[in-house]
């Protein structure tokens, strides 16, 4: 058992560094942009000089498994290495792994990240619910056993996502709203903040905002069909876990969007850039200028 949830490990990193999630993706054109090849080299010489730049300042760093994984072995070893150097230097380290599958498959996902004795034990990961929250159960079991996070997709940063998301259940409800249901009755029984977060795009539309006049909050029942492209007018009431917000930066969000999308809940966002901050490399005084105006632009839009 961990001497702390991860629910209270990532309130004490907020306050002390900031909301602010910096990714890690060495993407090809990241790698060129910074004069490094395309290789697992040029990825280490990136990703070090990120976690050296910004892993005693930054709150959460958070690796895309996607760009290790591509290079086969090397690049998973690559991953556990960053993952290592980051986590030693007091960042928090959330793996954007998007996994999900059948229960008995899920466990073993989780023995990978989430069991401290595993080579590429993090503090917490991203997982995909379209197998049904319940199939992540083994998932949650772990994080709660060891100290750890998950972040389940509800609405993410792109487009397509659209579709999907926001198709209506019988009870009319969003699949996104089913989803966040499901995620703030996990956290139910926590102490303090839960362990158990979602994952929201800043992209994305409109919360269902207490804020709202009374006339516009009727048209969100749960029953309505006439929401707006822009409204997706989810509702984040007494979720009590954290929400990774990606699509910040590259994809055009901005700290003005935090409120609009996540209304009071807010509290515990954790706005994530990737390509943005990484841009400003490889200097290692810009990316921690770069990590410096971000956090500080979104502390202030978590503020107001
Ligand atoms: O809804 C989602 C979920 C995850 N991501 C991931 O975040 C980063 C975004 O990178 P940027 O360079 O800041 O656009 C990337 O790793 C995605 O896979 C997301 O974008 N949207």
């Amino acid at each position: 058992m961990a001497e702390k949830s991860f629910g209270a490990r990532c309130v004490e990193a907020l306050e002390r560094r900031g909301p602010l999630c910096v990714g890690i993706d060495p993407h090809d054109d990241s790698l060129r942009e910074w004069g490094l090849s395309v290789d697992v080299a040029g990825a280490e010489r990136f990703c070090m000089t990120l976690v050296e730049a910004l892993a005693d300042e930054v709150a959460v760093l958070k690796p895309q498994s996607a760009f290790f994984e591509r290079f086969g072995s090397a690049g998973i070893a690559l991953l556990e290495r960053v993952v290592q150097a980051a986590r030693q230097a007091g960042a928090l380290v959330l793996l954007d792994v998007k996994r999900g599958d059948i229960g008995s498959t899920v466990r073993a996902y989780a023995q990978a990240y989430l069991d401290p004795s595993s080579p590429l034990a993090v503090d917490a990961v991203t997982v995909s619910p379209f197998l049904g929250v319940g199939s992540l159960r083994p998932m949650f079991e772990m994080a709660e056993e060891h100290g750890g996070g998950v972040f389940v997709l509800a609405l993410t940063s792109n487009a397509e996502g659209i579709t999907v998301q926001r198709a209506r259940r019988k009870d009319g409800r969003t699949v996104a709203q089913s989803i966040i249901d499901e995620v703030r009755t996990l956290n139910e029984e926590a102490t303090g903040l839960g362990s158990m977060g979602l994952v929201i795009g800043a992209t994305v539309g409109d919360c269902r905002s207490q804020s709202m006049p009374p006339g516009r909050q009727k048209t969100y029942g749960i029953t309505h069909t006439g929401i707006s492209s822009g409204e997706t007018a989810h509702d984040l009431s007494g979720l009590n876990g954290p929400i990774l917000v990606p699509g910040m930066g590259a994809q055009g969000g901005k700290p003005s969007d935090l409120r609009r999308v996540l209304g009071s809940a807010t509290k515990y966002a954790i706005p994530s850039y990737s390509r943005e901050i990484a841009s400003q490399g490889p200097s290692v005084t810009a990316l921690r200028a770069a990590a410096t105006t971000a956090v500080e632009a979104c502390r202030e839009a978590i503020r107001a």
